[in-house]
């Protein structure tokens, strides 16, 4: 250590007296050496290319304050004089919105509003008519990014954003929010607009039923709303359809009644039968009876699980009777009760009982279950609770015979009996939907359909 201290002090040439220190400090070359003897600040700032550094500094440094001076202020304006409303796409008034923008799209003649637009988004739906042909309708509404449109005096911009990072778990769609901004004192069109929506949405459903069917865990409409169904439309034996109907209608009734006793207020109802005996037409008539709609689940169907299962049958939408079709394609007795039924669903036949006992619901919940092959249901499932009334909806008997004959043919009385007569003599049973067939086929023509009633069913 002394060595190199040593070779240290040897090359540097140390001051030795008050000249060299003088003239160490008279030498420009060496006036940045002794810092400590001036202050730094004055030195560098007298330094013409630091000086003109810091200039620059200060200026970039001001304007960014300045920037970010617009920008905070921007931000201000826009929170005092822009208000926004965020629609997302899970909430129910979302669809209510896009359907409401698609017909401000028709609408907008002048060139002004969304018909501007240059990235639409088609909706595509499904209209079922009432003899069950299909059509399919387009709306046209934006697409993702911004729009622009003027209503009721005020421009409002629609954003519709998708996240693709965010997706909705349950139904693989992806998260999409519609955001409308307007200007503060315009907040109002907000509800007003929403009110309209909403009304539209509620016109459309006015004297017809929704169809919902599950969507992951969720209730989607779908399709268009169907005209309701005449419960005179449907030809079941004598008094079972006044039956069924009186029996949900005072379950309706009885709310107060069922809450007083500390029972849950559900009422399970099973239909079966042969296909084509009316089951599912009784329930669509039904629900049209009581201005209901019907959420139709298939426990078939894939990716459905318990725990989907068991939120599903507790958020049914509003003013809806719950259909089980074809139970017992899903479920035949205890042999498939530890394993999940077939198909692709993952519902297990514990699952379904739990969530057919489900939370109590503070709603009425009516649960209406069909089945072509009621022998094959495990009684657990059929046990009071769950199913509280069965009926069969079996082939046409002589009444509905006669009945169905009639609607068809109005007023034509003895044509119906000889009819009625013709199909007995066959011996074999007939449907109600084979005789709609036979009806339909000689539309004006009742003597035709005489004609034909002993072909009707016949193993050629
Ligand atoms: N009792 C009936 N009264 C009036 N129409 C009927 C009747 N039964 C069947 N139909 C007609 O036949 C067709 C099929 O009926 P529906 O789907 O209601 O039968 P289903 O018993 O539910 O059959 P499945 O057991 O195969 O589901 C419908 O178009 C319906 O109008």
């Amino acid at each position: 250590m002394a060595d190199i201290a040593a070779t240290v002090s040897e090359t540097v040439a140390q001051p030795q007296t008050v000249e060299d220190v003088l003239a160490i400090t008279q030498d420009p070359a060496a006036t940045l050496v002794p810092a400590a003897d001036k202050g730094w600040f004055s030195q560098i700032t007298d330094n013409p290319l630091f000086g003109a550094g810091f200039g620059l500094m200060g200026l970039g440094a001001g304007l960014a304050m300045a920037r970010q001076g617009a920008v905070r202020a921007a931000h201000m304006a826009q929170r005092q004089m822009l208000v926004t409303l965020e629609i997302p796409s899970k909430d129910k008034s979302y669809l209510w919105f896009l359907h409401w923008m698609s017909l401000q799209q028709k609408t907008a003649s002048a060139g002004l509003g969304l018909g501007r637009s240059h990235h639409l988004a088609v909706e595509t739906s499904y209209k079922q008519h009432d003899n069950g042909s299909a059509s399919t309708t387009f709306s046209l509404v934006p697409g993702p990014g911004k729009h622009f449109f003027r209503w009721r005096g005020a421009w409002i911009q629609v954003t519709r954003s998708r996240d693709t990072k965010m997706v909705d778990i349950s139904t693989g769609s992806p998260w999409e929010v519609v955001t409308l901004t307007t200007l503060s004192r315009d907040r109002h069109l907000f509800t007003e607009l929403l009110e309209e929506a909403k009304g539209l949405a509620m016109k459309m459903q006015e004297g017809k039923t929704v169809i919902y069917t599950s969507w992951g865990p969720e209730w989607r409409p779908f399709g268009q709303p169907r005209r309701r169904r005449l419960l005179d439309s449907v030809v079941l034996d004598q008094g079972i359809k006044e039956e069924i109907v009186a029996d949900v209608k005072d379950f309706l009734a009885s709310g107060k009644w069922y809450y007083e006793r500390g029972i849950p207020y559900r009422r399970g109802y099973l239909l079966y039968g042969p296909p084509g005996s009316g089951k599912t037409s009784f329930i669509q008539a039904l629900a049209g009876e009581l201005e209901y709609n019907i959420a139709i689940l298939n426990l078939s169907e894939r990716g459905l699980t318990d725990d989907k299962l068991n939120h599903l049958l507790s958020n049914l939408p509003e003013r809806s009777i719950m259909l089980l079709e074809d139970i017992d394609a899903a479920f035949s007795g205890r042999q498939q009760t530890e394993e999940s039924g077939y198909g692709r669903s993952n519902v297990t036949f514990s699952g379904l009982l739990n969530a057919l006992d489900g939370v109590a619901s503070a709603e009425e919940r009516i649960i209406f279950m069909t089945t072509n092959h009621a022998e094959k249901l495990d009684p657990a499932l059929i046990r009071p609770g769950r199913v509280d009334m069965k009926r069969l909806i079996g082939n046409a008997t002589p009444h509905q015979l006669r009945e169905m004959f009639l609607r068809f043919y109005e007023g034509k009385e003895t044509e119906a009996d000889e009819f009625v007569k013709r199909i007995q003599e066959t011996g074999r049973p007939v449907s109600t939907a084979q005789l709609q067939g036979l009806f339909v086929h000689n539309k004006g023509e009742p003597q035709k359909s005489i004609e034909m009633a002993p072909h009707l069913n016949r193993e050629e």
